[in-house]
């Protein structure tokens, strides 16, 4: 088994971050969790702590077979490493499976910090700025405005209702009579992504070389590589070339792929820059979809086991629209508590726990420890989001937490002194998520109009009795509740009726 041993060329004279203890050959790869990583990592970060450092060591090191993966459980270190030395800690890591062996390599996500990246998201950042927020936010209100409507029409498929269609940044207008949404495919594609990149998944991950050897063991080179590597084909192809066929059409409205490609010119360059809009439009509608619906499935469990809090927002929601009216994106201003319940169910269960890996371009030292070049490094947001000092008792869902009364106008007011959770709860440095304003948006406004038109309660069984909640949470690299019971029912007639001429307007 001698071969199997890569030793780490070490630079450095200085220790490697703490963690735990490691094995000759394999390093840490058995003792990898497969769920709830950021739990283990951050108990790590309390039981492997150095005589010369803080109480408890925000940055941890983990070695996979010749890989080392470097923790990072504090939003200080994170500041430190990501921001503030951006320049060496940008990068993404090999990722033999998804890269290589599934195809992924075109993807805005998994590339390396270079040309390719940067002129995707430039294209990226260039179409969903600011300024450009009314063309995702039309789309946001019309998706919202049928939800709410199917809501009204079949409440229990209420985790259906709302991932159809989501299609949060437009990236290609939808038709109604779709038999099969292309946020299906997305929701595909996304999930082997999201299963091949939990560390310590798969061993060709950390010894690449596996990737030359046939066997029909799963975790050596697995059977779904195959599967998988079909659904990204299709996932780069699909949606794009029907966003063609819309507007050769004529009939399409205005979408990431159309604006983008009414601004090429037909110069030598076309082809290349339509090859540029076809892999960032791709990545806008894998990021999006699955991460956003997330936030709001986990809406609905919160306000499920929460309903004080539920009292409270649509107290709020009363008071600004009085009944008579759906909320607005211009109402937000005037409604710090549904602000705070965005950031809590940014904090509580954030969807992506570990975020997307970065990568160290070169060596590094860090409050006296080595970080090697080409380790992994991972912002545990997790960790940060439960802090118990920056969010005490972080496992209770309290809105609350990030609101303050003013003193002089005695209103509620977000408190500024609470850290934002999407400071971490969308990644770091330059890599952090772009898509956030959009996700914050869609968001926003879902958890504001199902709140002003429904109640979300106790299923109730067949002999009439209410039953307990019962929410478990699927882990992986995006997590999000699975299927689980309420009762949603219209607050009243009045809603009913507000939630029908709302749709009729699209
Ligand atoms: C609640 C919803 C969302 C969450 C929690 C989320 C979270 C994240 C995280 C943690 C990353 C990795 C950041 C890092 O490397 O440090 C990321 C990357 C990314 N996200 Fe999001 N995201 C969300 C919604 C969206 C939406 C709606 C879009 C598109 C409109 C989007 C587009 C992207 C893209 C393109 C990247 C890759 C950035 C890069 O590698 O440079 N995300 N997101």
């Amino acid at each position: 088994a001698g071969f199997l041993y890569f030793k780490n060329k070490r630079r450095s004279a200085l220790p490697f971050p703490p963690g735990p203890k490691k094995h000759p050959l394999l390093g840490n790869l058995l003792d990898l969790p497969k769920k709830l990583e950021w739990e283990t990592y951050r108990r790590w970060g309390k039981e492997y702590i150095c005589s010369f450092g803080p109480p408890d060591s925000d940055v941890i090191h983990v070695s996979a077979g010749s890989v080392n993966l470097i923790i990072v459980n504090s939003f200080e270190a994170a500041t430190d490493l990501f921001d503030k030395r951006s320049a060496n800690y940008s990068s993404r890591p090999q990722f033999t499976m998804v890269r290589e062996l599934m195809g992924w390599n075109w993807l805005m996500s998994a590339l390396i910090y270079g040309d390719k990246w940067r002129e995707q998201r430039r294209l990226f950042q260039k179409h969903f700025s600011t300024t450009n927020a009314e063309l995702y936010q039309n789309t946001q209100l019309e998706y919202v405005r049928k939800a709410l409507q199917h809501l009204l029409e079949e409440p229990s498929d209420f985790m259906g209702i709302t991932r159809q269609r989501l299609d949060v940044a437009r990236v290609r207008p939808q038709h109604p009579k779709e038999k099969r949404p292309f946020v299906d495919l997305a929701q595909r594609a996304v999930h082997s992504i999201t299963e091949a990149s939990v560390p310590g998944t798969f061993w060709v991950d950390v010894m690449p070389w596996l990737k030359y050897i046939q066997s029909g063991s799963r975790r050596w080179l697995p059977e779904e590589a195959r599967v998988w590597r079909k659904l990204q084909q299709d996932f780069r192809q699909v949606p794009y070339q029907a966003a063609l066929k819309d507007m050769a059409s004529g009939k399409a409205k205005p979408s990431f792929a159309s604006e983008c490609l009414e601004t090429i010119d037909d110069n030598e360059d076309a082809q290349r820059q339509r090859e540029v809009i076809k892999d960032t439009a791709a990545i806008v509608f894998a990021a999006g979809a699955d991460t956003s619906l997330s936030g709001i499935h986990t809406l609905f469990a919160a306000m499920l086991c929460y309903p004080e809090v539920q009292k409270k927002a649509q107290e709020e929601l009363d008071r600004v629209l009085g009944g008579r009216r759906l909320p607005e994106f211009t109402d937000e201003p005037n409604m710090p508590y549904i602000s705070a319940l965005v950031k809590e169910i940014l904090r509580w269960k954030p969807a992506t726990p570990i975020g997307v890996p970065h990568l160290a371009s070169e060596d590094d030292v860090y409050n006296g420890y080595y970080i090697p070049k080409r380790a992994v490094v991972i912002g545990n947001s997790w960790a940060m989001l439960h802090d118990e000092e920056t969010y005490p008792d972080p496992s209770t869902f309290n809105p609350d937490r990030f609101l303050t009364t003013n003193k002089s106008t005695g209103k509620l007011e977000l408190d500024p002194t609470v850290r934002d959770p999407a400071l971490m709860a969308f990644g770091f440095g330059r890599r952090m998520c772009p898509g956030r304003d959009v996700a914050l948006s869609v968001i926003w406004l879902t958890m504001a109009s199902v709140l002003a038109t429904f109640n979300i309660t106790k299923a109730i069984d067949e002999n009439g009795k209410e039953l307990e909640p019962d929410v478990q949470y699927w882990s992986g690299l995006i997590v999000h509740p699975l299927p689980f019971k309420c009762t949603i029912k219209p607050r009243s007639k009045a809603a009913e009726e507000l939630v029908k001429s709302g749709a009729d307007a699209y």
